[in-house]
């Protein structure tokens, strides 16, 4: 595609309809897609400050740094994205709209990252973009590019987007690799930089400013978010024990609900598609095959197949031969189809957060469509005593840091499942509750977008708190004291409360996230010795309705891609 020239065009003073020219012709929308869009683009283009854009998915967030890239089409824009799956997805985009990209990973020869280092500091460069997955930012050969681009005045931004995909690992071992983007943010302070994410609560924003040294400051950086509400999803959760035998409910959900003649307008690649998440690969091999011996056009995709396989089920499905795929987490983030009606979840997700991602893979085109939850024996049967011991026990034991580390995980997924458990069982609105999650303003709820406001009228368990920003300001210190004595709380009465849980999730986040403590010594000292006990204020939830407690392990598919 040929560059629009910018030589005479004046950035600060650029009026709207210059921009959709170029909005038309790179791209060929019409429009923005919303104001906020918009008001994204006109920040970014000005390539002064800092800018965090966190868009609900579909909502066209890629687009606000793409074509500020485009404009200043003499310099090139390189984007760190975790996945190889999704920056394929934007690479192939691009591609399709003739616009020249570069990708590395660590799948890419020695050679061929020779060419595409030597072409990127040529005079005669083609590529507008250069994608890389988060590893490679610490390699010798990308620090040079960058020095170089940024002593020749050839770099225009620094993207690093897909970041709430790396919400699991955020709170763990990964960060390292993002401690390492903090760096250069930090050595290139000229170089604007747009972190990108779909919706993100106040946590994961804050976990992004700080290991990416970005300030909280307006001179600094500016964020522009949309709030996550989709009013085109329909949500629901089914419970296998009052509906019997899952997959044949389920089987008659598909046909229901796929083949309505309004959510198919005609061509295979626009028939109506879906997704059911699954635990594990095993599951997602065994319940496709039930499927399919009960008429389903589905097949399984996970990281376990075949990399010629996993391709050509992809294919398959994205060119609409296959109705339905049955996938674990990962790989079900890899599909990026705008048609999807449906989208299951086969026993609890481990996370609101990853719920909220996953679920939000239906929809993108805006047209209605529905995720349910099926709430199957063999996730609640995790509901039990057994657990609660086994964690009190972890918690007890602790001797060194790691083992205190290995306790505050262990915790951090119990409290994340107890969250999901309270999602499923707790009779607030579904869209209500992301919203209070995620720290949105507060929404008026939607009749007749999920199963609980269609059936009860809303109010009744109003005013559930949503994450305290004040537990983020505390010290270390206190909050290890906090989970400890709020553990023991829970130990002797069983009422972790929603609040409670999510404040020791946070409590749990900043001990995972802490790789060099200051003073482990004093750390474990408070951890071992858990007499405080915190009086809890909980008039503004609901206690859970059951008194046990559960552990979400359920053989967690370790499903990664090949290394990138
Ligand atoms: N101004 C616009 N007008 C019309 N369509 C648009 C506009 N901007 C983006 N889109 C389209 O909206 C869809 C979603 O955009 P994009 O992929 O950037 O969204 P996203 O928020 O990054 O989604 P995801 O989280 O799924 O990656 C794409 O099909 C894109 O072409």
């Amino acid at each position: 595609m040929e560059n629009m020239d910018m030589d005479n065009i004046d950035i600060d003073n650029m009026d709207i309809e210059s921009l959709l020219k170029y909005l038309r012709h790179y791209f060929h929308h019409s429009d923005f897609k919303n104001e906020t869009q918009k008001d994204a683009i006109l920040a970014i283009l000005k390539r002064d400050i800092d800018v965090i854009v966190s868009f609900p998915s579909g909502y066209g967030r890629t687009i606000c740094y793409q074509l500020p890239s485009l404009i200043y089409s003499k310099k090139i824009t390189i984007v760190i994205i975790p996945l190889v799956a999704r920056i394929m997805d934007q690479v192939n985009t691009l591609k399709n709209l003739g616009i020249h990209t570069e990708v590395i990973s660590t799948l890419t020869t020695d050679s061929e990252k020779m060419r595409i280092y030597g072409d990127l500091i040529s005079e005669s460069r083609k590529s507008h973009f250069l994608y890389v997955t988060v590893d490679q930012a610490s390699t010798l050969a990308f620090k040079l590019l960058l020095s170089n681009l940024v002593q020749t005045n050839n770099l225009s931004y620094i993207v690093v987007d897909e970041t709430h995909s790396e919400n699991q690992w955020i709170y763990g071992q990964k960060n390292y690799e993002y401690q390492t983007l903090g760096m250069l943010r930090n050595k290139y302070k000229e170089i604007p930089w747009i972190v990108a994410t779909a919706t993100a609560g106040v946590d994961v924003i804050d976990f992004l400013r700080r290991v990416l040294c970005i300030k909280d400051d307006p001179k600094i950086s500016i964020r522009f978010s949309i709030p996550c509400y989709r009013p085109n999803l329909f949500y629901d959760v089914v419970q296998d024990d009052i509906h019997g035998v899952s997959v044949h409910h389920l089987k008659i959900f598909i046909d229901n609900y796929l083949t309505e003649e309004n959510v198919n307008p005609g061509s295979d690649t626009e028939k109506p598609s879906g997704l059911i998440f699954c635990k594990t690969r095993e599951v997602t091999e065994k319940l496709a095959k039930d499927l399919k011996q009960n008429g389903i056009s589905i097949a399984a995709y996970h990281a376990g197949l075949e990399e010629v396989d996993r391709n050509a089920v992809k294919d398959l499905f994205m060119k609409g031969h296959y109705q339905l795929l049955t996938v674990t987490s990962v790989s079900g983030m890899e599909i990026n189809k705008a048609n999807i009606r449906l989208v299951v979840h086969w026993g609890l997700p481990s996370s609101i957060p990853a719920y909220y991602y996953e679920s939000g893979q239906a929809g993108k085109d805006g047209n209605p469509a529905r995720c349910r939850i099926y709430l199957t024996r063999r996730a609640t049967s995790y509901y039990n005593s057994k657990n609660e011991s086994m964690l009190a026990s972890a918690v007890n034991s602790v001797n060194s840091l790691e083992q205190a580390k290995n306790a505050a995980k262990s915790f951090l997924v119990f409290l994340h499942a107890r969250y999901m458990k309270d999602f499923c069982e707790g009779l607030k609105c579904r869209h209500k509750f992301f919203s209070e999650y995620f720290g949105d303003e507060k929404m008026e709820c939607q009749c007749n977008k999920c199963d609980i406001c269609s059936i009860v009228s809303d109010g009744f368990y109003g005013g559930r708190s949503a994450i305290r920003l004040d537990m983020l300001q505390m010290g270390m210190n206190t909050y290890i004291k906090k989970i400890c004595s709020k553990f023991n709380e829970l130990q002797k009465n069983n009422m972790l409360t929603t609040t409670d849980a999510l404040n020791i999730m946070k409590v749990c986040d900043e001990f995972v996230k802490a790789n060099t403590p200051d003073n482990p010594r004093a750390i474990l000292t408070t951890f071992n010795g858990y007499e405080e006990t915190v009086k809890v204020n909980n008039t503004d939830v609901e206690p859970l309705p059951s008194s046990s407690l559960i552990e979400n392990d359920d053989k967690k598919d370790e499903d990664q891609l090949p290394a990138p």
